[in-house]
């Protein structure tokens, strides 16, 4: 078992990529390796993930960066929190859309990581986000 399948017991039940025998309501996303330093994942917007009739809900698609960020540093067998994000929503996103999802780690250090992450709808950012992540100082993650 390498160290990123080893880190899936700190967030089984994840509402986001959570196993859905573990959490039923979760949106089971998977993300993938791309590079040493980047993930990517793909979800289709379900209609119970509206806000504004038609659009995804901007809570929703700050989970989904949130979540690629946080897998990108699980990649390298490192639990941290997020503890700052900022994020831009371009474009609405639109029930049935396939949205891909990036996440990349930018710099490391003591600690702290900084990370983007962005969703991209044919090709074309439509959220971008950055954050900060910081592990703490004990173990309190699972
Ligand atoms: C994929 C499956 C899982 C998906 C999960 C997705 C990720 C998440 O949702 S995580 C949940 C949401 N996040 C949280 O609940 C985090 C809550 N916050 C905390 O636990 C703490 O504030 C934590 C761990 C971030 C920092 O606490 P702690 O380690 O005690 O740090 P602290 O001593 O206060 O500060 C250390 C340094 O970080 C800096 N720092 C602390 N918080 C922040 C912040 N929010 N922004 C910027 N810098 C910060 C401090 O200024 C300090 O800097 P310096 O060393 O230069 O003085």
């Amino acid at each position: 078992m390498n160290r990123y399948q080893d880190s899936k017991q700190s967030h089984s039940q994840c509402v986001v990529c959570g196993d859905a025998k573990q959490n039923p309501l979760s949106l089971q996303c998977k993300f993938f390796a791309d590079g040493d330093n980047q993930v990517v994942g793909y979800h289709k917007v379900s209609p119970q993930l509206q806000g504004y009739n038609s659009f995804l809900h901007g809570g929703v698609a700050s989970a989904l960066v949130d979540a690629a960020m946080t897998h990108c540093l699980l990649m390298q067998g490192i639990k941290a929190l997020t503890a700052e994000m900022t994020i831009r929503f371009v474009a609405p996103i639109k029930v049935g859309d396939a949205i891909k999802i990036v996440g990349r780690l930018v710099i490391q250090r003591l600690g702290m990581y900084q990370l983007e992450a962005a969703l991209y709808v044919d090709n074309k950012a439509f959220v971008t986000a950055s954050a900060k992540f910081i592990q703490p100082k004990s173990g309190v993650i699972g």
